[in-house]
């Protein structure tokens, strides 16, 4: 059926498809359908479209690059300084030098990529709406909320703790399931070198640091495998809509294909795929850690005309029946530069909020600010 969409394009014909096909996915939209344009349930209103820039175009701005090997030498005070600008300016920042084996990043992209291609009814096992379950299969941002739909599929799986999660992990294609266990070990272990290093930075004191860090060590880690078919009117929609990430650290692996891009000063900045890094972000929980001093960031993704893409984002937090405070090393109501600026907040009340919601902006983190 046609639909014709007044006043956004212009008066153009739009193709329609029914809400159960949507369900499947983009993938399965875009191999059994066959689609030549971008149906009307992925169209986004003009002002959240992405303007599509050519190189000459774009904003020049990198991210910061923050070199482990410096962060794991004695001299350690430039790259900790780098590190403590980075996430103050740009809320990202590009991770080399980190130590996890090439081929263990490339087996994650190429297992990856082959669980997409997998037969629709070999992946649609794990398909579900059950945002609490260890493994899911899905698409868009938000599948219950979302009234536009985004250009992605997702893989989503509870990393922690591995032994029980396991055996619920998908076992086709044939290797997936041990790239994907040696992947979330080494980017755990990453995690966790980056975050001692981030709490470094803030200054928040030896005693808070063990105690933080002993949270971090039986934390939550969920990995997301993103697919992003390529589109062909990437200029109506997007691949991820504009969000930002709840926990601590984002590690974000990119395949070759550019697509992320990173809300700074107002314009959107694209991190460029440097083969072998990851891109970090700081999430809304790190933001309450150090009381606003680091906040996460909006970033989003764009659909490719021509190319499919794919990423592995790694999600790192304290335990999901944790609270998320103020360190206590940061806050002081004695000293009005040390006002506490959040309130408490249990881990559990971000997933409620993001399960009711399209989180486009940061409003539940608003809704957890102090007021004075
Ligand atoms: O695909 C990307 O590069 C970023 C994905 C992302 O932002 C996310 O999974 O939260
Ligand atoms: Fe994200």
């Amino acid at each position: 059926m046609e639909k014709i969409i007044e006043g956004e394009r212009g008066v153009e014909e739009a193709m329609e498809v029914d809400d159960s096909t949507v369900m499947k996915g983009v993938r399965h939209l875009c191999e059994n359908v066959g689609i030549t344009r971008v149906p009307s349930k992925y169209i986004f209103p003009v002002s959240d479209r992405p303007q599509i820039m050519s190189s000459a175009q774009k904003p020049k701005i990198k991210l910061p690059v923050i070199d482990i090997g410096e962060l794991l030498s004695e001299d350690r005070t430039r790259v900790l300084e780098t590190l403590d600008q980075a996430c103050k300016e740009y809320g990202f920042f590009q991770v080399v030098n980190h130590g996890i084996d090439g081929v263990v990043i490339q087996r994650m992209i190429d297992s990856g990529k082959q669980f997409f291609e997998l037969p629709f009814e070999e992946r649609s096992r794990y398909l579900t709406t059950d945002t609490s379950s260890p493994v899911r299969y899905g698409t868009s941002f938000s599948e219950i909320n979302d009234e536009v739909f985004c250009w992605r599929d997702f893989l989503k799986l509870t990393c922690h703790s591995l032994d029980t999660i396991l055996p619920l992990w998908p076992s086709a294609p044939i290797g997936f399931r041990d790239d994907a266990i040696l992947y979330s070990k080494k980017t755990r272990t990453l995690f966790l070198v980056l975050i001692a290093a981030v709490l470094e930075a803030l200054g928040v004191g030896a005693g808070n640091c063990e105690s933080s860090m002993k949270e971090f060590e039986e934390g939550s880690h969920l990995l997301v495998l993103n697919c992003y078919p390529a589109c062909p009117e990437p200029e109506l929609t997007l691949g991820m809509p504009s969000h930002s990430d709840y926990g601590f650290l984002t590690l974000v692996l990119q395949d070759e294909v550019e697509g992320l891009q990173v809300l700074h000063a107002g314009d959107w900045i694209t991190a460029d795929p440097v083969p072998g890094s990851f891109v970090v972000n700081v999430g809304d929980h790190l933001e309450i850690y150090s009381n606003g001093r680091y906040q996460s960031v909006l970033h989003r993704v764009v659909a490719n005309a021509s190319e499919s893409r794919m990423s592995v984002a790694s999600l790192h937090s304290v335990a999901f029946d944790s609270m998320v405070s103020p360190a206590a090393g940061l806050v002081d109501d004695g000293d009005a530069g040390k006002r506490r600026l959040y309130k408490d907040t249990g881990f559990a009340d971000f997933i409620a909020y993001l399960s009711t919601s399209v989180p486009k902006s940061k409003s539940f983190l608003e809704s957890r600010r102090l007021t004075m």
